[in-house]
């Protein structure tokens, strides 16, 4: 299996806080991998690690293999702000990502998608919507036809219509050219449909990764009598608990065997299983405590 991503004991630190730490990853090549998690968790610390813009405090990152700065012609790179020169035209700036990219530029592949989705040729790209630059930005990161493609938020500035798109056009772009995508995002129910890998960081740590339909295949939601510390026959671990008088809610890692019939079983969605992990580690919130707050 090739590796498109691979981090190992991987660390950030900016001056005495550590931005990502101990991070164990492999993204296989040919996925869309969703990297999920609250602000401040180390998204774009990971993808800027990944891309070679920050250099590791600890461990490595792989990229395909090799350093990151080695493969910069395989990569595309969308950053969180869609940073464009703002006075240039869409179209100007097709032209200078085919002088930049001698090697692979697909400028017609950048036109067709522009001129489908109506973005204007000839205005600086200034003038256009926060969500139609960040078209923009995808089309001109395809038109590399980079093996790896790394998105920073991508979807956030979309209306619902333009994200269904934008995650079809992902899914298209991998299939055609095995590309694989690692984004970042926090709107779980977008990536459900199109992400097949997923990675959970939390306070700057690796809280959950790996295939998706694994991990949805390995996890449940049981509901059943009020249930106190007793294990129960099937369950690896209860990740989250909720509780009413009566009943329990357990979201579950599944362990050998059928679970205990009391319970009735339930499959997870992504969003329930995400909301649950990061849930688990957030015992104490960092931010009140060093607010002087009480947790
Ligand atoms: N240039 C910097 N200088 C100092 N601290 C930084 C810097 N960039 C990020 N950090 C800190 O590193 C941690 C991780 O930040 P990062 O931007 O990677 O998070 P994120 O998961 O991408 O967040 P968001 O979802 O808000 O974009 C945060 O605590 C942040 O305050």
């Amino acid at each position: 299996m090739e590796l498109a991503v691979q981090a190992r004991a991987l660390g950030k630190r900016y001056g005495r806080t550590w931005a990502l730490q101990d991070c164990e990853l492999e993204v296989p090549a040919g996925r869309i991998a969703a990297l999920v998690g609250p602000n401040g968790a180390g998204k774009t610390t990971l993808l800027h690690l990944a891309v070679g813009l920050l250099r590791p405090d600890a461990g490595e990152v792989r990229v395909f293999g090799r350093d990151p700065r080695s493969v910069l012609p395989d990569v595309g790179f969308v950053a969180q702000d869609t940073p464009l020169y703002r006075d240039f035209t869409a179209a100007e700036l097709v032209t200078m990502g085919g002088k930049l990219n001698r090697r692979r530029w697909d400028a017609a592949l950048a036109r067709e998608r522009l001129a489908r989705l109506g973005i204007p040729p000839d205005q600086p790209v200034g003038k256009l919507s926060g969500g139609q630059r960040a078209q923009v930005a995808l089309a001109l990161a395809l038109a590399k036809r980079p093996r790896l493609l790394l998105l920073d938020e991508p979807i956030a500035s979309l209306d619902p219509l333009a994200r269904r798109e934008f995650m079809q056009a992902l899914m298209g772009a991998v299939a055609e050219s095995e590309t694989t995508v690692l984004l970042s995002s926090h709107l779980l129910a977008d990536l459900e449909r199109s992400c097949d890998h997923l990675i959970v960081l939390q306070q700057s740590r690796v809280q959950l990764a790996g295939a998706v339909d694994e991990l949805l295949e390995t996890h449940r939601t049981l509901v059943g009598p009020r249930a106190g510390s007793e294990s129960i026959a099937g369950v690896a671990k209860v990740v989250r608990a909720s509780h009413t008088e009566r009943q329990s809610t357990l979201l579950v890692r599944r362990g050998d065997g059928p679970i205990d019939p009391l319970w009735t079983e339930h499959e997870v969605t992504l969003e329930d299983l995400v909301l649950a992990h990061l849930a688990e580690a957030t015992e104490t919130p960092v931010a009140a405590t060093s607010w002087g707050v009480p947790a």
